[in-house]
């Protein structure tokens, strides 16, 4: 990869490389554009192939979160980081606190919070070291696990979602396939049991997959057969690029609707999507809860404000899919070419001097 062609293309403002011998730290923060504010995302942490891999998704993850905190109407820009490791062996508190002082050499540039592979007790190592932290434990006055949030926004974005696609935005007696049933994935599960959905789940870790079936009563399937399942609509709650040429000939729901990051492989299995008739949520809209909610720290963190917030995602991809419609083109398309006009319009609204260049957020 040609690193600063490829930055150059997709406007990437940064991107750090992170090495400490002694703790075993190996990690790529990205900053991706702060035209909006300083920038918000997670840190994801991971067994990648190889540190090529590793930077590919901090660069196609912040990039991602650029694109999430603008659609959300969050005053903030995107960014992201990957550790190399494995979460279950590679963890230490000398490792998240070194983490933690490259988050404070930015100087508030960049500002965390949990991904796949981390939680509330690893940030609350990383805030050891820097403010630039959040998703730490409530007793710091945060709001903690994002994940039940972010859970309960795409349950309420994939009701938006089954209302374009069926009519009505009940989930009682529609069958859902769920990809990976991690932190977000099992609570999302919990609301659509109690609304008497049928599930079916796969993940790679089988005591995640008993643990859903005990709960409620799943059937479970094999990772690679959950795309061809007979279902109302597919909820990929697991990695990334899991949109792709080998897997859309597989699709049988009539709606794609989950937490998952960066779902599209490339853009044009969005269009392929379209094409089909399937209802797409755009990832980075229906998932926006836990940034939401973490966002809402920076104000002095408020329970009900965020919620509201939150509950309001379900407009947001109402709109989308109106845009889509009227206009004929991807929902995918629809919610970029929304997050670009904000961030085009807000460049321009911002260009003014300012002393000290102070953020919104820097004078709360
Ligand atoms: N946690 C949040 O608040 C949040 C917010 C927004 C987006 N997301 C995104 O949602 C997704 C899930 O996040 P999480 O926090 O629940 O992570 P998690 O690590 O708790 O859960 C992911 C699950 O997917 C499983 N998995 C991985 N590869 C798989 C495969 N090929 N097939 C089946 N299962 C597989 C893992 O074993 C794990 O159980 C990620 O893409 C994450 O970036 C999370
Ligand atoms: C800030 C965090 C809650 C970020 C979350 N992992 C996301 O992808 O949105």
């Amino acid at each position: 990869m040609e690193i600063l062609t490829y930055m150059e293309k997709y406007d990437y403002e940064q991107l750090v490389v992170c090495q400490d011998k002694e703790s075993g730290l190996k990690a790529f923060i990205c900053i991706h554009d702060t035209t909006l504010g300083p920038a918000l995302g997670g840190t994801r942490m991971w067994t990648y192939k190889s540190e090529e891999a590793a930077m590919e998704d901090a660069l196609r993850l912040a990039r991602g979160m650029t694109y999430k905190n603008a659609a959300a109407g969050l005053n903030l820009g995107g960014g992201k980081t990957v550790i190399m490791g494995d979460p279950r062996r590679d963890k230490s508190e000398e490792l998240f606190r070194a983490f933690g002082r490259y988050i404070q050499g930015l100087n508030g540039r960049y500002i965390t919070a949990e991904d796949v592979g981390t939680t509330v007790e690893d940030m609350d190592l990383i805030h050891e070291e820097t403010d630039y932290v959040t998703g730490i434990s409530p007793a710091f006055g945060s709001s903690g696990n994002p994940s039940p949030i972010t859970a309960y926004g795409v349950y309420k974005g994939m009701k938006a979602s089954a209302k374009v696609a069926f009519g009505s935005d009940s989930l009682e007696g529609k069958t859902i396939a769920v990809q990976g049933v991690g932190n977000v994935a099992y609570s999302m599960c919990e609301f659509l049991h109690e609304e008497g959905a049928n599930l079916i789940v796969t993940d790679i870790n089988k005591e995640a997959v008993q643990r859903a079936v005990e709960a409620f009563g799943a059937k479970a399937v094999d990772p690679d057969d959950i795309y061809s399942v007979d279902c109302d609509i597919f909820a990929p709650c697991a990695l990334g690029a899991i949109i792709n040429d080998d897997t859309l000939p597989q699709l049988k729901a009539k709606v794609i609707a989950g937490s998952a990051n960066n779902q599209l492989r490339e853009d044009n299995h969005g269009d392929i999507v379209f094409e089909k008739g399937i209802v797409y949520a755009p990832d980075y809209v229906i998932n926006a809860g836990g940034v939401i909610n973490v966002a809402d720290e920076l104000l002095g963190y408020n329970r009900e404000r965020a919620m509201k917030k939150v509950e309001g995602l379900y407009d947001n991809l109402m709109k989308i899919y109106d845009i889509s419609k009227e206009q004929n083109i991807p929902t995918y398309k629809a919610a970029d070419h929304l997050v670009e006009q904000r961030i085009a319009k807000l460049k321009n609204a911002r260009s003014t001097f300012l002393q000290n260049g102070q953020s919104i957020i820097s004078r709360r």
